[in-house]
């Protein structure tokens, strides 16, 4: 019989580097080996479940991407992408054989552990056939596995906490897609007790999964005759995949400042987009004068932060819940303002990407983190969990405050960013306040901003420090940048290296729209030349 390197070395040859790159050839090797991380990463944890979801989120329908997810249900490990990294792009079969028996020797991994992998895609085309690539890399590697088939970023992450709390006091859920269905609505429910929400929510689903998946869910909520709140679907057409993400979505309609073009909704309705993958929403409106409005991830971060702070007052837990804030150098600088001002919580900035804001957020007992792109959730402790758990109530008041602290911890989910239980979150809290989008917009005025992209030879040798809000290298750059803005009124700007495109952003707010552009271009350009 094969021994297990025979098999990897075998299966390998079939899921060969490309002589000549073209996106699916160079995706085929990729799954491959992804497969085989996750059966380390698993054999490592003692044979928890690791997940894997296929998707590209906001992306063109063309493209194709991985995310790996930890036991608890959040990103892997910033060690292990090191790992993944290195098999990835190890350049032969036998190369890839060896960095992998590397991995088990130098972890200390033990062969004989059961390994446990759960994964999921979303609707591109693009889906099975790496589905089969990565089927491959588990058979060979002794992973057993569940295909859980078409499912949201979130829906996976939520899979994999269930089943690795599965029978622990710590239990997260039903490890199916119906329990994860059934515990959002339950939640639903109970912050709704005695609340009605007025109009409806016209929910763009960026023509990918996330529109799929809301119907089922609206299945459980409860109807617009019940008190709840009348969902209207669109751009819902996942079973066209080209037409994933294209000219409607999250993406879209931050980046654009403008409601997807096939948009019919009037002044003043409520509005929201998911991203590809539902693991991102921002919500919009028209004004009364026409104007568009973007309530986007800062929007919903002071949302959640003032009612859960309002309703820690109300239970009588204010001393004892640590409410904080966590937003990304692209939060609005009225946004922390408003914050640390007027709902007088704590802000830490950290730089971009979600795990950053996530590893910031579990400092605090309740942490609220949003990138101001949409994507984002509320975690709470585990000491608040218990402090919840066991706050006696003094009066009617404050047991319909803690009743609905509690029902929150249910709603949000609390291993990753998810636009389908952000969505309702943001409804609820409208329902409670009696809010149109009006009132929520007003809460504070945006600055006026500008967000631009800058193509240099080398973006590596931009180095940011101070949550990216500061660049140390090249060398004079910041002195600048610096110099430019002390002449704006309300200015700010920063530029870091992008993670995700081969390119710099520039950053810049300024009291006018006119002067935020003017202030991103003289930046962009100081960027320009000393990038050269
Ligand atoms: C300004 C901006 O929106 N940046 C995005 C973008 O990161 P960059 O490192 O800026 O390319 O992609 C990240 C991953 O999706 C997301 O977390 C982040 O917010
Ligand atoms: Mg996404």
């Amino acid at each position: 019989m094969a021994t297990t390197s025979e098999k990897i070395l075998e299966a390998s040859a079939r899921h060969p580097k490309p002589e000549e790159k073209t996106f699916h050839n160079l995706l085929d090797p990729v799954f491959f080996r992804v497969a085989l991380i996750a059966a380390l990463r698993s054999r490592k944890l003692g044979g928890q479940t690791i997940g894997i979801m296929i998707t590209a989120s906001h992306n063109p329908p063309e493209d194709n991407g991985v995310k790996l997810v930890d036991p608890m249900g959040e990103m892997l490990e910033q060690s292990w992408e090191v790992y993944a990294t290195r098999l990835a792009n190890a350049p032969t079969d036998q190369a890839l054989l060896e960095s992998y028996e590397q991995l088990e020797t130098s972890l200390k991994i033990k062969p004989g552990v059961a390994a446990h992998v759960i994964f999921a895609r979303d609707t591109r085309e693009s889906g099975p056939a790496l589905v089969s690539a990565l089927v491959d890399g588990l058979e060979v590697a002794g992973a057993s596995y569940v295909d859980s088939k078409i499912l949201t970023t979130p829906q996976l992450h939520y899979l994999v906490r269930c089943i690795n709390t599965k029978g622990t006091s710590y239990e997260y859920g039903e490890p199916t897609e119906a329990g994860y269905y059934k515990k959002l609505a339950a939640a639903y429910k109970r912050v709704m007790k005695g609340r009605k929400s007025t109009g409806s929510v016209t929910v763009d689903c960026a023509n990918g999964v996330g529109g799929i998946k809301l119907v089922e869910l609206i299945k459980y909520l409860l109807g617009p005759e019940e008190g709840g709140v009348e969902i209207k679907v669109v751009n819902s057409d996942a079973w066209k995949p080209e037409r994933l993400n294209s000219q409607c979505g999250a993406d879209f309609v931050k980046t654009q400042q403008r409601p997807p073009p096939s948009s019919k909704v009037g002044p003043l309705a409520r509005c929201a987009s998911l991203d590809g993958d539902a693991d991102r929403i921002v919500y919009y409106f028209i004004d009364s004068d026409n104007s568009f409005r973007l309530l986007d991830g800062d929007k919903i971060a002071t949302l959640a932060a003032s009612f859960i702070g309002d309703l820690a007052k109300s239970a009588g837990l204010a001393d004892k819940l640590k409410i904080g804030v966590v937003q990304t150098a692209y939060a609005n600088g009225s946004s922390t303002d408003y914050i640390t001002k007027s709902l007088n919580l704590p802000v830490v900035c950290t730089p971009t990407g979600v795990k950053h804001l996530h590893h910031a957020a579990v400092k605090f007992d309740v942490g609220v983190y949003f990138e101001a792109n949409g994507h984002g959730t509320v975690i709470f402790s585990n000491a608040a969990l218990k402090t919840l758990a066991s706050h006696e109530p003094q009066s009617p008041a404050q047991a319909s405050a803690i009743d609905c602290l509690r029902a929150l911890t249910e709603l949000i989910n609390q291993a990753v960013g998810d636009a389908l239980s952000d969505l309702l979150l943001v409804e609820v809290i409208l329902a409670h306040r009696a809010w149109g989008p009006k009132e929520w917009d007003s809460t504070y005025t945006d600055i006026p901003n500008r967000l631009v992209r800058v193509e240099v030879p080398d973006r590596n040798r931009f180095k940011a420090v101070d949550a990216e809000r500061r660049l140390e290298e090249p060398k004079g750059v910041q002195e600048l940048i610096d110099a430019l803005v002390s002449k704006y009124k309300q200015g700010r700007s920063f530029a870091r290296a992008s993670g995700t495109e081969d390119a710099v952003r520039v950053y810049a707010e300024a009291a006018t729209r006119g002067e935020a552009d003017d202030l991103a271009s003289k930046v962009a350009s100081v960027v320009q030349k000393g990038g050269q």
